[in-house]
């Protein structure tokens, strides 16, 4: 139950370098096991979901070794098994990557039912529509899903029924030492899809047109281990550019890709945001008061849903009355606005829509992070608001955002960490 302090109305100004992205390092983890020789994985997050994978990894069998914070070698060979009996697995999305991972290197896969961020029910019928059309039966025993090749993988056409990162990553996996070739139609096209193509063709795979909606594999029958470096996080940079942009601040973010970025700076600039993009930075000033504007989240190029709680949380301190609406996820992403309003933030949701009516400021508050995001959201928020804001449960935080609490200080922000003994009943009895 550890949590940040925050004190709020310091205006964020300097440099903040953005970490590995973790929606690419969690896929291109369980990737490096169809590799028949050690890889080399650089510019990796140190955030929990990767110690996560790593943990994993290290159960399966895998050699691993950390050479610095941000490098780590990773030798496949020793892993014999095809189960993932980790219980840590159950806690983090990922995990579902080692199914296509497995299947691609033996044909077989058990592993736990993913966990993730709660945002109300999140299927993986798209992924197992894939992995039965590459020839698999699967089964659901347990908590555990277990898949397997009737035969032998074999190429096949997917038409996904919905715009899916995780299928379309998984799908990728396992397709990529199939027999034959497979098409993914209506795939995502998010840059962490394009990174994780990459990672596997710099392997020796065959696939191409990544980062459009038709992705073809043509499967190869080995990969060979290489040194890889992770793209920037775009999610990580969205959350600073927003936390500039709402303390009125002069930020420079670095080690990001722009064209990543180009959805999010587009709504900046109409809230009244200078976004000056140089070849991996972008610098924001801000000067207040912001202007309204309407978001929509959608599959990329859109603007991202990781984004949607942050932005929204901008918007309660524009002047006038915007709408967010949620397309990607249920409703249940506008959780954390009950924490929002215990701010002061003026913000109504019917269904996927927020209605949000700028308020003059937000009050400190002690407030959760209810998942990664979410927890994003409420420190931006601590930021702006008057007073002291105490967010708690930010083990969500940690999960997605690297040494966030240094990388504000930095910038001016009045924030730190306080570690709380666990409350176990006994102890508070
Ligand atoms: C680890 C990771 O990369 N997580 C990201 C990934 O999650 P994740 O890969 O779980 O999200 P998806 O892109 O798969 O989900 C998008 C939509 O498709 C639906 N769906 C998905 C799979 C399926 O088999 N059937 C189905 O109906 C989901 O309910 C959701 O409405 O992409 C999301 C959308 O950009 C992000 O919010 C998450 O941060
Ligand atoms: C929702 C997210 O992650 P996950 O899918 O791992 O829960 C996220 O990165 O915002």
């Amino acid at each position: 139950m550890d949590k940040y302090v925050i004190k709020g109305g310091c205006r964020l100004t300097g440099e903040v370098n953005i970490s590995g992205a973790k929606n690419a390092a969690v896929a291109i983890l369980p990737a490096v096991i169809l590799s028949d020789s050690p890889c080399r994985i650089e510019n990796i997050p140190d955030i929990s979901d990767v110690k996560t994978l790593t943990y994993i990894l290290k159960e399966m069998g895998a050699r691993v070794e950390y050479l610095d914070l941000h490098t780590v070698e990773i030798d496949p060979r020793p892993i014999m098994t095809d189960i993932v009996s980790a219980e840590i697995a159950r806690r983090i999305r990922a995990s579902y990557y080692f199914i296509g991972a497995l299947l691609g290197r033996c044909r077989n896969a058990v592993v736990p039912l993913p966990g993730g961020c709660n945002f109300g029910v999140r299927p993986i019928d798209q992924h197992l529509k894939g992995f039965v059309a590459l020839g698999c039966d699967y089964s659901l025993d347990n908590g555990m899903i277990s898949v397997s090749a009737k035969n032998d993988l074999h190429g096949a056409n997917i038409y996904l029924d919905v715009v899916t990162v995780g299928a379309t990553m998984n799908i990728m996996l396992a397709a990529v030492k199939a027999r034959g070739l497979t098409v993914i139609e209506n795939a995502a096209r998010e840059p962490h899809i394009v990174d994780l193509a990459n990672f596997l063709n710099t392997m020796g795979a065959d696939i191409r047109g990544a980062g459009t909606d038709t992705i073809k594999i043509h499967g190869v029958q080995r990969l060979r281990g290489v040194t890889y470096s992770i793209i920037p996080d775009q999610i990580e940079a969205g959350t600073y550019m927003v936390a500039a942009a709402a303390t009125g601040g002069d930020v420079v973010v670095k080690n990001v890709t722009p064209k990543h970025l180009e959805s999010i700076s587009a709504k900046l600039v109409e809230m009244g945001v200078t976004i000056e993009e140089g070849d991996d930075t972008v610098r924001v000033l801000c000067e207040r008061p912001l202007r309204k504007c309407n978001v929509k989240t959608m599959p990329h190029p859109g603007f991202p849903t990781d984004m949607q709680p942050q932005i929204t949380t901008l918007l309660s301190v524009a002047k006038g009355t915007s709408m967010v609406n949620e397309s990607v996820w249920e409703n249940n992403r506008f959780k954390y606005v009950d924490e929002l309003r215990r701010m002061g933030a003026q913000i109504t949701v019917d269904g996927k829509v927020a209605i949000v009516e700028g308020a003059d400021r937000l009050k400190g508050a002690p407030v959760r992070a209810l998942d990664l995001r979410a927890g994003a959201a409420m420190v931006i928020a601590g930021l702006v608001a008057e007073g002291t804001t105490q967010v708690e449960d930010v083990q969500y935080i940690e999960r997605g955002y690297e040494n966030i609490v240094e990388k504000l200080v930095e910038l001016g922000a009045d924030i730190y960490r306080m570690e709380e003994p666990e409350r176990t009943l006994d102890k508070i009895g």
